[in-house]
């Protein structure tokens, strides 16, 4: 597979703004440079739900230990390309994705690749907070302990309490470890989420607009998170909000109607975007 940036995508044509652009003229900077190495890096990624073209021709290289930001109108493709990072696409019966997409070079969608083990490695937190019902204790021991992670019950209780506190709930729930973490407000319900992620040692998690469903408070708060998070840890959040888009991620990249349009350095993206249609969606044209 070849993995240089395609020429046109070097050169950063600008286009009609009616028309999409095909895959190859994807503006801006999708692909990194030569001596980087991407953590996720995708090639000529098409999906098919059906006859339905989802997702088409999409080369995008993912940094190591940045935010990048997936923005662009209702039904463009973000979380379906989102979800072909991790394979959750193999859920969905008419889903078909061809290309390739390796992470840290190996292509995760070799039949040897293990899913679960991906899984673990890549994690997810979805649009709504989807806690397990069971105890806020046993949320985030639940994955260290089916991945063989921790034995012994001392080393579960680490996990989860540094877990816990890298997700910024520790002094909230440290008391009531035992109750439902059902119970939990709509925002600490998300961080107990984002806690069960980090349980399992993720290197990149997706998220997939994890403010949607809360309040500005509980919003600021995840913001803050993602941002600690990206010391450790290769984040790609889905948002369609391009305020959110602008103050937690370092790369941008827009997609309209399954096409990768531009991709570049989200203050570029915000302030200087190579792409007519980029521009047309940031200033409200259309959305
Ligand atoms: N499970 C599915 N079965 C069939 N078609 C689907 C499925 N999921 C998504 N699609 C279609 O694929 C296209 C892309 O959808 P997707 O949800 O990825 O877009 P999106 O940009 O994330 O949208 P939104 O911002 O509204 O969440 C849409 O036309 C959608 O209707």
């Amino acid at each position: 597979m070849n993995t240089q940036a395609p020429a046109a995508a070097q050169s950063a044509p600008q286009a009609d703004a009616q028309q999409p652009p095909a895959p190859q003229e994807t503006a801006g900077a999708p692909l990194l440079g030569p001596g980087e190495t991407p953590k996720i890096a995708s090639r000529d990624v098409h999906v098919h739900y059906g006859e339905k073209h989802a997702i088409k021709g999409v080369n995008l290289d993912i940094k190591e230990n940045e935010v990048t930001a997936f923005i662009g109108p209702s039904g463009c493709g973000k979380s379906t390309f989102l979800r072909c990072l991790n394979r959750m696409n193999d859920t969905i019966d008419i889903a078909r994705v061809t290309g390739r997409i390796t992470l840290d070079g190996q292509d995760v969608y070799d039949k040897r690749v293990d899913v679960v083990q991906l899984r673990a490695r890549v994690g997810m937190v979805f649009q709504k907070p989807n806690p397990f019902p069971k105890s806020i204790f046993e949320n985030v021991a639940y994955g260290p302990r089916i991945h063989g992670i921790a034995r012994g019950k001392d080393e579960i209780e680490d996990i989860v309490m540094s877990s816990l506190d890298r997700a910024g709930l520790l002094n909230e729930v440290k008391d009531y470890l035992d109750q439902p973490g059902t119970g939990l407000s709509g925002g600490q319900q998300q961080r107990l989420c984002i806690a069960r992620a980090i349980a399992v040692s993720p290197e990149v998690i997706l998220m997939d607009e994890p403010c949607s469903a809360l309040d500005p408070i509980a919003t600021a708060k995840i913001e803050e998170l993602i941002d600690e998070l990206r010391e450790n840890y290769t984040i790609v959040i889905v948002t369609h909000s391009m305020q959110q888009a602008a103050r937690v991620s370092q790369r941008t990249a827009f997609f309209h109607l399954g096409n990768l349009v531009e991709c570049g350095d989200t203050e570029q993206i915000f302030t200087n975007p190579q792409h007519r249609l980029t521009q047309g969606y940031i200033t409200g044209r259309f959305g």
